[in-house]
């Protein structure tokens, strides 16, 4: 694409030394220019993109666009803000693709993996090409592509779309992540729909306050436009207090759901197994009762919101509940190990709403036969640490607690920031959590629970700066397969 062409969706403050040349790749990392970028300066956290610019220099780059004047022969765009220039000059070279797909955004604290996941395997079975992209994994129809966030950056993010749009994806699927809303990864991406899940303590270190997260979040509903031939939908949960505050914010059609306030679509009836769910899903004159593979309570709000996003673009009540009742839970997300004769779980809870969630969905089995197993990060929020901790004693009469992607804190100072809000002093504080692991998984019983929280499908811990192996499913199989032996 031509240079000046390119750059004429910018808003630009001063060009120094323009020339006629043509625009190859877009990029905000000086090791990605080749002969023929355009590299777009970011002041980051860790380090200032403007520093690199003699390095794109001699790697090739076409030009820079900076916001401020820079030490090198090429041409200098100068703008207010990069993040969002590069967001602009993304939509523009990847030639808008978003607006050719139908975008479904889904954010909130927790259950947005949950949710796209559902809402992506029902499309599926409904005969759709699908595109993905979350926290789990980036996915092309059945390709996975490999991501570095939940939201990537925006020159990756409408790479990303303009990938799937050239392989012929119809709608795509994606989590916006608060970070992603305040850092303007999701800028000029044009959603159709957007979902909010609900909002609790997470994150507080990058927001400072929950008034902070909650307007982040609130920018996706915001940014849906105010074109009301657009016929956009901001599907929001009923029984959490900011959705309030998003349908305020919004230009979009409001479709709420929820089980215990008034909404347009309500789960009734609920009740529950270790291994399924059952409920009523009552939409306008229509009352459908359905069982799902999934269990908890947390898991109904999924499901509802799911349903409210596809029945927001046009598909009915019957055919949603039909593909729902098909489908299983996104790895990681409270899903049993196919271990014989135990009741294992693995659940990504690393949050205090998370984490109370996950064990209420352990209706009907007595405390003392509940095994929990919590950890938190370390270098992270830590006002979250004894939260958790006071939870996970309300519902688990046995408490681990250990780590969870220490970085560069001490073992003992993150376990004890835990261990300051148990409730009860049954609990031990192992540090290392393959140790704890093994530990938690050695007290397994065919008549109890033992939940591993946190690391959901991860397969790795973060030590220092470095992702140490950790193959949580395989430990305990290995585990219970020599309890098994001593037998
Ligand atoms: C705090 C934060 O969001 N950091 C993001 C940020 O990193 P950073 O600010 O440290 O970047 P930096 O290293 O200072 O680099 C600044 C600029 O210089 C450039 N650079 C750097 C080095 C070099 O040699 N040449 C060069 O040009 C970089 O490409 C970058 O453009 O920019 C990176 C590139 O886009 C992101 O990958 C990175 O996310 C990190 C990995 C991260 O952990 N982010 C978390 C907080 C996050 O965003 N999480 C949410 C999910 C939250 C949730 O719901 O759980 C997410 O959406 O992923
Ligand atoms: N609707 C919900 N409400 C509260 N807790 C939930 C909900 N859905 C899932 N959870 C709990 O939170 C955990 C994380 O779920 P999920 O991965 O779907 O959320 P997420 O928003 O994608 O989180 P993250 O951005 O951190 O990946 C689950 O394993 C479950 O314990």
């Amino acid at each position: 694409m031509n240079l000046a062409e390119l750059i004429g969706v910018i808003q630009t403050q001063k060009i120094e030394r323009m020339v006629d040349a043509h625009v190859v790749s877009l990029t905000t990392d000086s090791r990605d220019v080749k002969p023929g970028t355009l590299f777009v300066a970011i002041k980051g956290y860790t380090v200032d993109g403007h520093d690199y610019a003699q390095q794109a220099e001699a790697q090739g780059a076409v030009a820079i666009v900076s916001e401020r004047l820079l030490d090198v022969t090429i041409p200098v765009i100068l703008v207010r803000s990069t993040t969002r220039a590069m967001a602009e000059l993304a939509g523009k070279f990847y030639d808008y693709p978003s607006e050719k797909m139908r975008m479904i955004g889904i954010t909130g604290t927790n259950g947005k993996t949950t949710t796209t996941t559902i809402v992506r395997d029902v499309l599926a079975q409904l005969g759709r090409k699908t595109g993905i992209i979350g926290t789990v994994e980036v996915k092309i129809g059945d390709r996975v592509v490999p991501s570095r966030n939940t939201t990537p950056q925006s020159s990756e993010l409408q790479a990303f779309f303009h990938q799937m749009q050239q392989e012929g994806v119809e709608d795509v699927i994606m989590e916006v992540s608060s970070h992603g809303l305040e850092l303007g990864r999701v800028t000029g991406t044009d959603f159709d729909v957007a979902g909010f899940t609900n909002l609790t303590h997470d994150h507080l270190d990058f927001h400072k306050t929950f008034e902070n997260y909650a307007r982040a979040k609130g920018l996706l509903f915001a940014q849906l436009g105010q074109r009301l031939s657009d016929q956009k939908v901001a599907v929001l949960n009923a029984d959490d207090e900011t959705s309030a505050m998003f349908e305020m914010m919004t230009g979009a059609r409001v479709l709420t759901y929820g089980i215990d306030q008034p909404a347009d679509l309500q789960a009734k009836n609920i009740t529950q197994t270790l291994q399924e769910t059952t409920f009523t899903m009552v939409y306008q004159e229509q009352a459908i009762e359905l069982t799902v593979q999934f269990i908890g309570r947390f898991n109904v709000y999924n499901l509802l919101l799911a349903t409210g996003i596809l029945l927001s673009i046009g598909y009915s009540l019957t055919e949603i509940s039909n593909a729902i009742t098909q489908i299983q839970p996104a790895k990681g997300r409270m899903q049993r190990l196919p271990i014989e004769g135990y009741n294992i779980y693995v659940d990504y809870a690393h949050t205090p709403d998370g984490i109370e969630q996950c064990l209420k969905a352990l209706v009907d089995v007595p405390k003392e036969n509940i095994i929990f197993l919590i950890g938190t990060g370390g270098n992270r929020d830590v006002t979250k640490r004894p939260m958790m901790g006071q939870l996970a004693s309300t519902y688990a009469g046995t408490v681990v607690i250990t780590t969870d992607d220490p970085r560069f804190e001490s073992y003992e100072s993150i376990t004890s920031g835990i261990a300051s809000g148990m409730l009860h002093d049954q609990f031990v504080e192992i540090g290392d959590r393959e140790e704890a692991v093994r530990y938690a998984a050695s007290l397994a019983r065919p008549d109890n629970i033992v939940i591993l929280a946190g690391k959901g499908h991860e397969k790795y811990q973060i030590i220092g700066d470095e992702k140490t192996p950790l193959d949580e499913e395989q430990l305990v199989k290995e585990m219970i397969r020599q309890l098994e032996e001593k037998k």
